[in-house]
């Protein structure tokens, strides 16, 4: 790993990067920053969590401050939270520089920026090795995948003091039910989902950040690019259809060589997801080892509470199918783009 002076970054951004506690240069920082500071167009490609966000910012202060003029930068982001994640890095490492930045989320038209002859680095591997990531999955039968969940989060807080769980799952609805039902049985769950007031999605997010509550279920609106160190878990709780989404979902534990697991519950009717995952990256999920006795010991309660939190949602206005015909024919309409509406 190189250290960053010898890429080329002052001494001002090496002193900041080494007060967040980055000292050496990761391998994307490390073939990314010269190239950006020699002013070339850059694609760089890494696997998650292993610091792309700094790989751009750090060569962007440094160019900054070099002449701090004028609208200097534009990041797009795929989320909202992600917007804020990345100002978040730019206000910290830019401290010295006085750096303004201006957030822009939801309701504006978005522009093409062409790019030509870029600069293109790709790691050999873009995901997680075994090392770092512990990948396993769970057989369940159909209509129990719920019970299992219960039960794996029961195991979780009995053998762990201080852990920290993302569940993602398929629906907006389906998020909803799940915290409800996991808040039946007394669990600190916080949900974030495209269904939820914006004021409340950054609320929960802080909430789940600040430990105050220790299990998010989300829908992929999380999958991308959150970066929060004491995650340990990730549990899908519908294989995802996508190798890629599975890819950010897990991305989102083992952060910058820390440890994580991933769980993922699988039905019969999901084996095929589960091989085209493993293809990808070129890993085998190993079983999750647990005692299916004690499963089905929770079987009824938690079957009997969800359709208890189903009824209790349909008496709610939570309408995910007429919200997505809303924002299909605000798209159509070109009221707003695709992108901003995640
Ligand atoms: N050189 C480094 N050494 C140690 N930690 C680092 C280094 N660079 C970045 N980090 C930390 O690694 C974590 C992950 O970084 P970042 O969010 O940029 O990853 P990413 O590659 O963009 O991931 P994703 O693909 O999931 O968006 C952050 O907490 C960041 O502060």
């Amino acid at each position: 790993m190189a250290v960053f002076t010898s890429l080329g970054l002052s001494e001002w951004l090496v002193r900041q990067c080494s007060q967040m506690g980055i000292n050496k240069a990761t391998p994307v920082q490390e073939n990314c920053i010269p190239a950006i500071l020699e002013g070339r167009d850059c694609m760089g490609c890494a696997k998650t969590g292993s610091g792309k966000t700094a790989a751009f910012v750090l060569p962007v202060l440094q160019k900054l401050s070099e002449d701090p003029y004028g609208i200097f930068c534009l990041v797009l982001t795929p989320t909202r939270e992600l917007a804020y994640q990345i100002a978040e890095q730019f206000r910290v490492l830019g401290k010295p520089l006085g750096l303004r930045d201006c957030i822009i989320v939801g309701g504006m038209e978005l522009q093409t920026i062409a790019m030509n002859k870029p600069f293109f680095w790709e790691s050999k591997s873009e995901v997680r090795t075994v090392d770092e990531l512990d990948q396993r999955y769970i057989l369940t039968p159909e209509k129990v995948k719920d019970s299992y969940l219960v039960h794996l989060i029961q195991k979780f807080e009995d053998e762990n003091s201080d852990w920290s769980i993302i569940i993602f799952t398929n629906t907006c609805k389906n998020c909803q039910i799940l915290t409800m039902m996991l808040r039946e049985f007394k669990f600190p769950a916080i949900s974030l989902h495209s269904m939820m007031k914006q004021k409340q999605r950054f609320a929960n997010l802080a909430k789940f950040k600040s430990n105050v509550f220790k299990i998010l279920i989300a829908t992929d609106v999380a999958s991308r690019g959150l970066d929060i160190p004491t995650v340990q878990v990730v549990i899908n709780h519908n294989t995802p259809g996508l190798p890629k989404i599975y890819i950010h979902r897990v991305g989102r534990t083992a952060r910058a060589g820390r440890n994580g697991v991933s769980i993922t519950l699988v039905t019969q009717y999901d084996i095929h997801l589960i091989n085209g995952i493993e293809e990808q990256i070129q890993t085998k999920l190993k079983e999750f080892p647990l005692e299916e006795k004690d499963v089905l010991k929770i079987l009824t309660q938690v079957n009997v509470t969800r359709r208890q939190c189903e009824i209790k949602l349909e008496s709610t206005d939570f309408d995910e199918k007429k919200q997505i015909n809303k924002r299909k024919q605000m798209i159509l309409e070109g009221k707003v783009s695709s992108l901003l509406m995640l």
